[in-house]
């Protein structure tokens, strides 16, 4: 008999067929209340597959069957790791194959902001152009300043290959460990986080949700920033108290910022931070193109099926189940 999966999320179609060749598969849309169709399927599913999920013990409860829960985004904050390796349950990821079209959405985000590019547009398109642009609407220059990266990972690093070698920035980052590559071949130099706010005329949060990062950026570390600084955030909402982020838009104690990811997603119509002209905003796409979308769900797919098959998922992020009695 097929095992009996979820799936979540929209596949495309030779994704959908590898999936219908292997599993009997339970088809659902994901809402901030998945219904009482889900959980009887639930009830039965021996993996999960899509993205955003909150993977609790609640939820873990009415799973008794589940062996795997496969993520299709490189961040799991929604999954609750201790507590499925606890019950032996994989948990898998889609790391690597987005992290440079995520770098490309995040330099993208900075360049826009820097260079007023939204603020622009709209001004061409309403008419507003009509003599010489005057100092007012000036940008500030991306090339050769000083970038500072909290999270110099995978995507962080991407992205300080962009402005090391395309803008001859100076790139400085904050990690709990160092990153000998980015030292070595971007001469990136390893700062404590009250350093990098301080030195950074860019400021880009890149490291993962976790318990400790939890608003790691709030009005201390806004106060630290130089009034000049842009700051960026392309990892997870949660890492910013965003009341702190108006504040310091408002109060002018930074120069504009640029936003892919928000506190609540997706972002209410009534937030501050949409009425501010010195916000870019995007709505979380860091790796929304075709080709990594695809690539993204074709390794979520891959992990589901090498799980559910006795063999190791190529991205398991909890690999100790694998060996658990
Ligand atoms: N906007 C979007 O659409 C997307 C957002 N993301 C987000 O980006 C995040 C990063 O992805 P990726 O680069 O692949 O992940 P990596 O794990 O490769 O990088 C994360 C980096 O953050 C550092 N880090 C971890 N904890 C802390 C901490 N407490 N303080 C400072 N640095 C820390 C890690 O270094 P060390 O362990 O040494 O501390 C590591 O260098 C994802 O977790 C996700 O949330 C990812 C893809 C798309
Ligand atoms: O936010 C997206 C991810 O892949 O993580």
């Amino acid at each position: 008999m097929k095992s009996e999966i979820i799936l979540y999320k929209t596949l495309p179609k030779d994704l959908l067929k590898q999936l219908n060749d292997h599993f009997t598969v339970h088809q659902h849309q994901l809402k901030a209340e998945m219904d009482t169709s889900f959980y009887k399927d639930l009830e039965k599913a021996e993996g999960i597959i899509g993205s955003k999920l909150q993977v609790d013990r609640a939820l873990l409860d009415r799973a008794p069957h589940l062996k795997i829960v496969t993520n299709m985004s490189v961040g799991y904050d929604n999954l609750y790791i201790e507590e499925l390796t606890k019950r032996g349950i994989m948990a898998t990821n889609t790391p690597d194959v987005l992290t440079d079209t995520v770098a490309d959405t995040v330099f993208g985000l900075l360049l826009a902001t820097a260079r007023r590019i939204p603020e622009m547009d709209r001004f061409v398109k309403v008419g507003d152009w009509k003599e010489n642009i005057g100092e007012h609407l000036y940008g500030v220059d991306v090339h050769h300043k000083t970038l500072g990266i909290i999270g110099m990972g995978r995507i962080g690093t991407a992205v300080a290959e962009r402005a090391h070698f395309g803008f001859k920035m100076d790139i400085v980052y904050h990690n709990r460990s160092t990153n000998t590559y980015a030292d070595e071949n971007l001469q990136a130099e390893y700062v404590t986080l009250q350093k990098l706010l301080k030195v950074s005329d860019y400021v880009l949060v890149m490291a993962p949700l976790v318990r400790e990062t939890v608003k790691l950026i709030g009005q201390k570390e806004f106060d630290l920033m130089k009034e000049s600084a842009i700051f960026i955030n392309g990892s997870r909402g949660e890492l910013v108290d965003e009341m702190a982020l108006v504040q310091a838009l408002v109060a002018k104690k930074i120069l504009a910022a640029g936003l892919d990811v928000y506190e609540q997603e997706p972002v209410s119509k009534n937030s501050p931070l949409l009425q501010l002209k010195n916000v870019v905003t995007l709505p979380h796409i860091g790796s929304a193109t075709a080709e990594t979308r695809y690539q993204m769900a074709k390794l979520a797919v891959e992990n589901l099926v090498s799980g559910l098959t006795g063999n190791r998922p190529p991205t398991i992020i909890n690999p100790e189940v694998l060996t658990q009695d």
